[in-house]
C-alpha cells in the first residue's frame, strides 16, 4: 500500500526548480490505531494530538526542520504553506517542527504525509524519508495499564502548599495581584515500566471530551495528558477561544454533580475566577481582532472535576494569524494569574520547580487554520516514575484548603488510570 510512496522517494529529483520542501501524501480510508503506530516507533521527537471536538487526529514522528519561536514558524508555514506541529512551554520557549513523517486522520480517512528538505543533504533525506516509510508497517499492540504507584514526593505537600496560598491572599489582598494560578507537582513510582503510549490510550478512554496530547523530545521522557482546555482555533481569520475556569467535583454519583453543578453556577468566588479569565483575553486580543463575543457561562464536565466555561468568538485583522494569537493569549489568565507579569513573578518567587510544559501549549499551525490546546493534566512519564502536574487559580475567597483538595482531584484525573488496577 506504501509502495507508491516509497517509489515517489527513490526517484525523487532536486532540481533549480525544486522547492524548499518537497511532501509526498497518500490518501487511505483507514489506517489503525494511531497510539498503537507510535508504540512501535523510536524515531524522535514524536507528537501526538488527538483533538477535543471532533475526531481529528495527528501523529508524527522526527524532524525535518525546527522553529525556535513562533514568527518563524509562521513565516514558514505562510510561505510553504506546510503545517507545523509543536507550541510552546509555559515560559513562551517555542518549539515548532516539520516532522519526517505526519500521519492525519479525520471524518474523511487518512492522509500520509512524508517530508523531504531539498536543501539538505539529498541521499541522507532520502534515506531517512523511506526508513520514515517503513515504520507504517510497525504497530505494537497497547496493552492495559496494570502498574500499580506509589507517591514517592511532592514538590510542595498540603501545608506547604497552603502557605504559598495563604501569601498569595496576602498579596491579593494588598491589591498586588488580582489573581495567581499555583501548582503543585507530584512523582509517583511504579515497579514495573509505564509505557506512555498504554497510559495515553487510557487516558482517551476514560477522560472523555479532552484534546490528548503526546510530545517525546527523545526516549527518555514523555510528555502526556488530556487537557479540557483550549488555547483557540483558528479558522481563516475566524478565532475561537475559551475562558474555562472555576471548579467543582464530578463523581459517579449523579445527583451529587448535579447540586455541585447547581452550586458552581451561582457561587460568586467561581464566576469572578472565570470573569478574569475572560477580562485577560479580552483585553490581549485588543490589538490583534477586529470584534470580540463573550458567550453565556456554561458547564464543562469531566470525569473528576467540573469547569466553568465561557466561550469567546474573535475576528482577527487580515494582518495576523498563529503567532499573534499565541503571543497575545498564552499563557492566559487561567493557567498564569493576573496582572499577568506580576503573577509569574510570584510563580517564580513560589513555586520551587520549572513548569516547562506544564501549562504551555500544543497544537498545529497551517496557512488556513491552527489549532492548540493548554497543556494542563498532564505529566512526563520516565521508565517508571510519572511526574503529575495540577494547579488552581487563587482569587479572594479562596480558601487554601479547598483549593488543595481542588488540585489533588485535578491530578487524580490521571492517577487514577494507574491506580485503580487490582
Ligand atoms: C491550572 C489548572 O487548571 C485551571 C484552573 C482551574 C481552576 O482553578 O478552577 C480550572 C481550569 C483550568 O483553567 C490545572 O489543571 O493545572
Ligand atoms: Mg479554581
Amino acid at each position: 500500500m506504501f509502495e507508491s510512496l516509497a517509489e515517489k522517494v527513490k526517484s525523487h529529483q532536486v532540481n533549480p526548480q525544486s522547492p524548499m520542501i518537497s511532501v509526498f501524501q497518500l490518501e487511505i480510508a483507514e489506517f489503525g490505531d494511531l497510539l498503537a503506530w507510535m508504540k512501535g516507533q523510536d524515531t524522535f521527537p514524536q507528537y501526538y494530538l488527538n483533538f477535543r471536538d471532533s475526531v481529528r487526529k495527528i501523529a508524527a514522528i522526527g524532524k525535518v526542520r525546527s522553529f525556535s519561536d513562533e514568527i518563524s514558524a509562521q513565516h514558514f508555514v505562510a510561505s510553504q504553506d506546510l503545517t507545523l506541529v509543536g507550541g510552546m512551554t509555559f515560559a513562551k520557549q517555542g518549539h515548532f517542527w516539520l516532522p519526517r513523517l505526519m500521519i492525519e486522520q479525520n471524518a474523511q480517512g487518512v492522509r500520509i504525509s512524508v517530508y523531504m528538505d531539498n536543501q539538505a543533504d539529498g541521499a541522507q533525506e532520502k534515506r531517512e524519508a523511506l526508513n520514515a516509510l517503513k515504520t507504517l508497517q510497525h504497530f505494537t499492540a497497547l496493552e492495559p495499564l496494570k502498574q500499580q504507584v506509589k507517591l514517592v514526593s511532592q514538590k510542595a505537600n498540603q501545608a506547604q502548599w497552603c502557605s504559598w496560598v495563604e501569601r498569595a491572599l496576602i498579596a491579593i489582598q494588598q491589591n498586588k495581584l488580582t489573581k495567581v494560578v499555583l501548582a503543585n507537582e507530584s512523582q509517583f513510582e511504579s515497579a514495573q515500566p509505564i509505557n506512555a503510549k498504554d497510559f495515553l490510550a487510557e487516558s482517551e478512554k476514560q477522560n472523555t471530551g479532552c484534546y490528548h496530547f503526546l510530545y517525546a523530545e527523545n526516549a527518555d521522557c514523555t510528555f502526556v495528558g488530556s487537557t479540557p482546555e483550549r488555547l483557540f482555533k483558528r479558522q481563516g481569520p475566524q478565532v475561537k477561544t475559551e475562558a474555562l475556569a472555576g471548579t467543582a467535583l464530578m463523581s459517579d454519583d449523579e445527583q451529587q454533580n448535579q447540586q455541585q453543578a447547581a452550586w458552581l453556577l451561582q457561587d460568586r468566588k467561581n464566576d469572578e475566577e472565570n470573569l478574569f479569565v475572560v477580562k485577560d483575553i479580552c483585553d490581549n486580543l485588543q490589538n490583534v481582532v477586529t470584534q470580540v463575543n463573550v458567550g453565556k457561562v456554561e458547564l464543562k464536565q469531566l470525569r473528576r472535576v467540573q469547569h466553568l466555561r465561557r466561550q469567546i468568538e474573535a475576528t482577527l485583522k487580515p494582518e495576523f494569524s498563529d503567532a499573534a494569537c499565541l503571543q497575545a493569549i498564552h499563557p492566559t489568565a487561567a493557567v498564569s494569574g493576573l496582572p499577568q507579569q506580576k503573577a509569574i513573578a510570584f510563580l517564580q518567587n513560589s513555586e520551587n520547580f520549572d513548569r516547562t510544559w506544564y501549562a504551555g501549549t500544543l497544537g498545529v499551525m497551517s496557512k488556513q487554520q491552527g489549532e492548540f490546546c493548554v497543556t494542563i493534566r498532564c505529566a512526563f512519564i520516565e521508565q517508571n516514575k510519572i511526574r503529575i502536574f495540577a494547579g488552581a487559580g487563587i482569587v479572594e475567597g479562596s480558601v487554601p484548603l479547598l483549593e488543595w483538595q481542588e488540585i489533588e482531584r485535578k491530578a487524580s484525573g490521571l492517577l487514577t488510570l494507574l491506580s485503580s488496577g487490582e
